[in-house]
C-alpha cells in the first residue's frame, strides 16, 4: 500500500467511524458485489456475424467512430481482460447473441445455440466468472418492420420466437457449465415512429409470443428470464409495444424478472424511485445502468445524481444480492476500454457511497419528522472523504487508483489498440 493511500485512508476511517460507519466492513460489502460487463461497448455493438457487422436499426445507435474497435473475437476477450484488469472484484460477462463463434458460416440467429458459445465458456471457465445472455433482435432483415415477436406476419414472429427459445438454451447451458444461472434479457425493439391504431393488438401478439418463448421450464440454478421494457426508441418514437406497464404486468403474472434501462424512462422519471416499489412484489430484478442524455442515448455512466440515487437506494433497500446489475451503455467517440473503466468503477463508486452512509441515522431523522437534519447530514456526506477509502480499495484489489488509470488506459491504446485495423 503506498504511504499516502493509507494516511489518506486513515483519516477517512477516522472522519466515517464519528458518523458510526465502518469503512472496512464498506469495503467488504462491496467485494461481493458482481457487476455484469456488456461485451457490446468493445465494438460498438456490431458482433461477429460477418466480418463488417454494424450496429443497424432497432431503436438503438452508436456514434463515433474511435479507433482500435475490436474486430474479431481475439481482439474482444483482449479488450475484456483489460477491461476486467481496471475493474476492482470479481464480475460477470453479459453475451448477445451475435457475438457467438460462427467460425466463418453464415449462422441464422433461429440457429444461434450453445455450440456457437463453447470458447466463451471456455473463457469464462478459466477466468472463474459467470456469464450472461441476450438474444439480438435487431441489426437483422427480418426486424426492418419495426416488428419482431409482436409482427402480424406469422412467417416473421416465428422466426424470433425459434431465436428466442434458442437463446435460453445458451443461458441454460451457461449456467450448467458454470455453477452460476445466466441472467436471460430480452429485449425487443418493436414499436412505431408515429402513432399506430392497433395497439391492443401488437401487444396481444408479443404477450403471446413470450409465453411460446418462455414455454419450456428451465431450472433457475441454470438461467433466469428478464424482459426489458422500454418508453421510445429511434423509429419507435409514438409507440413502444414493450412498455413499462405491458412488462410490469407480464414479468408480475410469468414470474420473470423486470429489466430497468435508466435511459428507457421519460428524462425526467427516476429510476431509483421505483425499486422500492418493485421490490414489494418482485423477488429479483436486473438493471441495465445507462446513461441517457436528452434521449437513450447510451453514454458513458458517471457518477451523477441518477447513479447516486440509485445506488444508495439499493443499498438503502437492503436489496443488492436480489439485482442484477449490468452495464448497458456504448459510446464510440473515446477509447473504448477506458468507457469501460469509467462506468463501470462509477458504479462501483456509487455503491461505495451507499455502504458509507449512515442510514440508520438518517432514518432517525426521518422518524423524528427532523427534516433539516436529514438535509443536513446528507450535505456533509457529499464532501466527506469518500475518494480515500476508494483508492485503498482499488490498491488492495490490485487495480489502478483514480490517479493511475488515464496512463494505464493510454498504454493499452499505444501498445494495442493503435495497431488494429478499424
Ligand atoms: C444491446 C442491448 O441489448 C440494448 O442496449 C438493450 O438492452 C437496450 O437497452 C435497447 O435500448
Ligand atoms: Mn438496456
Amino acid at each position: 500500500m503506498k504511504e499516502n493511500t493509507q494516511k489518506m485512508y486513515d483519516l477517512a476511517k477516522a472522519m466515517y467511524a464519528e458518523l458510526g460507519i465502518d469503512t472496512d466492513k464498506a469495503m467488504e460489502s462491496l467485494k461481493k458485489v458482481s457487476l455484469s460487463l456488456h461485451c457490446w461497448q468493445t465494438d460498438d455493438v456490431g458482433g461477429f456475424e460477418t466480418p463488417d457487422a454494424e450496429l443497424s436499426g432497432g431503436g438503438i445507435q452508436v456514434t463515433g467512430n474511435y479507433p482500435g474497435k475490436s474486430g474479431s473475437i481475439d481482439e474482444m476477450r483482449t479488450d475484456l481482460d483489460k477491461a476486467f484488469s481496471l475493474i476492482p472484484g470479481k464480475h460477470r460477462l453479459n453475451l448477445h447473441s451475435i457475438y457467438g463463434e460462427f467460425g466463418g458460416r453464415k449462422v441464422e440467429r433461429d440457429e444461434i445455440g450453445p455450440e456457437h458459445f463453447q470458447g466463451w465458456t471456455a473463457w469464462a471457465k478459466e477466468r472463474q466468472i459467470g456469464l450472461d445472455y441476450n438474444g439480438s433482435f435487431f441489426s437483422h432483415p427480418m426486424a426492418e418492420s419495426g416488428y419482431t415477436l409482436s409482427s402480424k406476419d406469422k412467417k416473421v414472429r416465428d422466426f424470433w420466437i425459434r431465436h428466442g427459445k434458442k437463446s435460453r438454451e445458451v443461458a441454460a447451458y451457461f449456467g450448467r457449465e458454470l455453477g452460476t444461472p445466466s441472467i436471460l434479457n430480452t429485449w425487443i425493439p418493436d414499436g412505431s415512429k408515429d402513432l399506430p391504431v392497433d395497439r391492443a393488438g401488437y401487444r396481444e401478439i408479443l404477450k403471446n409470443s413470450l409465453d411460446e418463448v418462455f414455454s419450456k421450464d428451465i431450472p433457475a440454478s441454470e438461467m433466469k428470464d428478464a424482459v426489458e421494457t422500454k418508453l421510445f426508441g429511434i423509429g419507435s418514437e409514438a409507440y413502444v409495444v414493450g412498455s413499462h406497464e405491458f412488462y410490469m404486468g407480464y414479468a408480475m403474472s410469468r414470474k420473470k424478472m423486470i429489466c430497468l434501462d435508466l435511459g428507457h424512462f421519460h428524462p425526467t422519471e427516476l429510476i431509483a424511485d421505483k425499486l422500492s416499489s418493485i421490490y414489494q412484489f418482485f423477488d429479483e430484478m436486473l438493471l441495465h445502468v445507462s446513461r441517457p442524455v436528452r434521449w437513450d442515448s447510451d453514454h458513458v455512466v458517471i457518477l451523477n445524481d441518477d447513479i447516486r440515487y440509485l445506488t444508495e437506494e439499493l443499498v438503502r433497500c437492503g436489496r443488492i444480492a436480489d439485482t442484477h446489475i449490468g452495464l448497458d451503455f456504448f459510446d464510440g467517440t473515446m477509447n473504448r476500454i477506458g468507457a469501460y473503466a469509467i462506468g463501470s468503477r462509477s458504479t462501483l463508486k456509487g455503491l461505495l457511497l451507499g455502504y458509507l452512509e449512515p442510514t440508520a441515522t438518517l432514518k432517525k431523522y426521518d422518524l423524528e419528522g427532523n427534516a433539516f437534519a436529514r438535509l443536513a447530514l446528507m450535505e456533509q456526506l457529499k464532501t466527506m472523504p469518500a475518494g480515500a477509502v476508494w483508492d485503498y480499495y482499488c490498491e488492495q484489489m490490485n487495480v489502478p487508483t483514480e490517479s493511475e488509470l488515464i496512463a494505464n488506459v493510454m498504454d493499452y491504446e499505444k501498445s494495442v489498440l493503435t495497431g488494429r485495423s478499424r
